[in-house]
């Protein structure tokens, strides 16, 4: 009898990006090719600030303004949620040498020798450890990236194999980082529960022991940035999404804003933060979990810290009554996170495509 497969999900080779780079090819293997609809625009002519300048949210105001000051982030914030599912926030009292100190132990781990990140491999299929994730198949096209990931909280998404030993001090690192971020999203929570006339603790009771994960992307320069993604477009599959990225590094994130891919400028020292497919639905469409990619740069590398932060597995979740009524008819169903979290990691990544799994499908009377 063959031999009974370990994984049924046939992935093919998958190039390690960053050894890939220095080999400096030629020509860019036809897998990292994109066909040419999803080929990126890498547009030298700036669009115009208001365009390209997501909302900023001070922090300060909000934990240690006056009540005025406190009203008017609150407003700001909920405007940023629901117009752009994007803004970037300053002031947002984690400590800056502890954002540096990830930030200089992410790109240590990334600089390790194959072999060394190869000791937590990334099994096909799976989202956590070393190597690219979101590939299903042989034919997929791959990203221009290489990942690492950890599930963080509940202890049941932990896998203490896949920490690694080097760079010294990663692990504890990545644990008090997380610490931080973790209660920087239960205080957004909060602003944006007010911010939609709901009580300011109604997220965290709602979510249970929430789930947390980190990823760490490394996006090598690209010589033929023009044909390849650093990152597929999707949604965040999270409640909220915090981005963190490495001082230095160039303009790389792109979303979807009115039909075009809008350049993010970075501010520096500010995280971005956005909304995820859970508030989407939440919201029943009121706040929108929005399309976005990241783009390679012909020289330069990039690094980014993404942390995804979403309820329990055991939450059922589905549209709050607050936002459905005749003018707002319900659009999602109710279901199981731990299965719309099974759903969002088995399938790649592919624009909005995953949150259909929770649409009510409206008949087309034409
Ligand atoms: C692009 O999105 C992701 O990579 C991602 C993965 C997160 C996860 C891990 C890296 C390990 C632990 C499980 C978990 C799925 C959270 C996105 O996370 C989103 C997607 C869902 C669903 C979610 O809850 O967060
Ligand atoms: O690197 C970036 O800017 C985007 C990362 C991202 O969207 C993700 O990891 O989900
Ligand atoms: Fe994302």
């Amino acid at each position: 009898m063959p031999p009974v497969p370990i994984s049924p999900v046939k992935v093919g080779h998958i190039d390690d990006v960053q050894e890939l780079r220095k080999t400096k090819p030629r020509t860019i293997p036809q897998r990292f090719v994109r066909d040419m609809t999803e080929r990126p625009t890498l547009s030298t002519t700036p669009l115009p600030p208001s365009n390209t300048h997501m909302p900023v949210i001070d922090f300060s105001k909000l934990t240690n303004g006056n009540k005025e000051e406190v009203l008017s982030e609150i407003f700001n914030l909920a405007t940023a949620c629901e117009e752009w599912g994007f803004f970037q926030v300053i002031n947002h009292e984690i400590d800056l040498n502890l954002v540096e100190r990830i930030e200089n132990l992410s790109r240590e781990f990334f600089m390790l020798p194959l072999e060394e990140k190869q000791k937590y491999p990334m099994a096909p299929g799976t989202v956590q450890g070393y190597g690219q994730a979101f590939v299903f198949s042989e034919d997929q096209k791959l990203d221009w990236c290489n990942m690492f990931a950890l599930g963080l909280e509940p202890e049941y998404v932990r896998n203490p194999n896949l920490w690694p030993k080097k760079p010294e001090r990663f692990s504890e690192t990545v644990e008090e980082y997380s610490g931080k971020i973790r209660k920087l999203c239960y205080n957004l929570l909060k602003y944006i529960a007010l911010g939609l006339d709901l009580k300011g603790d109604v997220f965290e009771k709602m979510f249970g022991v929430s789930v947390q994960a980190i990823r760490m992307n490394y996006y090598p320069p690209c010589s033929r940035p023009d044909l390849v993604l650093g990152l597929s477009p999707h949604s965040d599959g999270s409640a909220l999404t915090v981005l963190q990225q490495a001082k230095g590094g160039p303009v790389g994130l792109q979303i979807l804003k009115d039909n075009t891919w809008v350049p993010i400028q970075p501010i520096p020292n500010a995280l971005v933060i956005n909304i995820g497919d859970t508030i989407e639905v939440l919201t029943n469409g009121k706040y929108r979990s929005v399309e976005h990619r990241a783009v390679a740069h012909e020289e330069k590398d990039r690094l980014s810290i993404v942390t995804f932060f979403a309820p329990s597995y055991d939450v059922e979740l589905g549209p709050m009554p607050e936002f459905v009524d005749e003018n707002h008819p319900c659009k999602y169903r109710t279901y199981n996170h731990g299965e719309y979290s099974k759903h969002y990691v088995t399938n790649k990544l592919q624009g909005k495509k995953t949150l259909d799994f929770a649409k009510i499908q409206t008949k087309n009377t034409n």
